[in-house]
């Protein structure tokens, strides 16, 4: 897709196809199409996470706490979105056993009940080892450093589902 075709979008397009760049926040697509045109892709990229940064705490909270558990309820009910079924498939979150579940539960309990919002991890660029960990590890990260890595995942899941709909390499990094 190039940028001519998405500054052609009319709103309903523009938000049907960008409305889950960020998980579940259907606000963000409808703002940035305020801010068209585009000058190229990476200026969409840059207005989709300029809009989310600069949301104050409480709102960059909100889109966290619109992202699904990591191996969690919405997994087990099928009630996941495609592009987190997706990611959270290539991590192999959907293949594990019942023992391994319970503890990831019980790691996401914990982290909420101490931040108050979920555990957010790129789950693409991780797998079913790795989560856990990263999990333990940022569970006994100092508050205030802790709050610095959400939005980063946050970022890094939306560069790759926006890559998916551009059909772009842009979100290798
Ligand atoms: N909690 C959390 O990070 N959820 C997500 N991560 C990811 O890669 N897809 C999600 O839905």
């Amino acid at each position: 897709m190039d940028i001519e075709k998405v500054n052609s979008m009319d709103f309903g397009e523009f938000v049907d196809v960008f409305g889950s760049v960020i998980e579940r926040c259907p606000l963000i697509a409808p703002a940035v199409f305020s801010q068209r045109p585009f000058s190229d892709l990476e200026d969409l990229e840059q207005h989709f996470f300029a809009f989310t940064e600069a949301l104050p705490q409480s709102g960059q909270e909100g889109v966290l706490r619109c992202h699904p558990d990591l191996a969690g309820r919405e997994l087990q009910r099928g009630e996941l979105s495609a592009e987190s079924q997706r990611e959270q498939s290539a991590a192999g979150l959907t293949s594990l056993g019942a023992a391994e579940r319970l503890w990831l539960a019980e790691l996401n309990a914990q982290y909420r009940a101490r931040s108050g919002f979920p555990f957010a991890l790129a789950a693409r660029l991780s797998n079913r080892a790795a989560v856990p960990r990263e999990r333990a590890r940022r569970l006994h990260c100092p508050p205030a450093q802790e709050l610095n890595t959400p939005p980063g995942e946050v970022k890094k899941m939306g560069r790759r589902r926006l890559a998916d709909l551009l059909g772009s390499q842009a979100a290798e990094s």
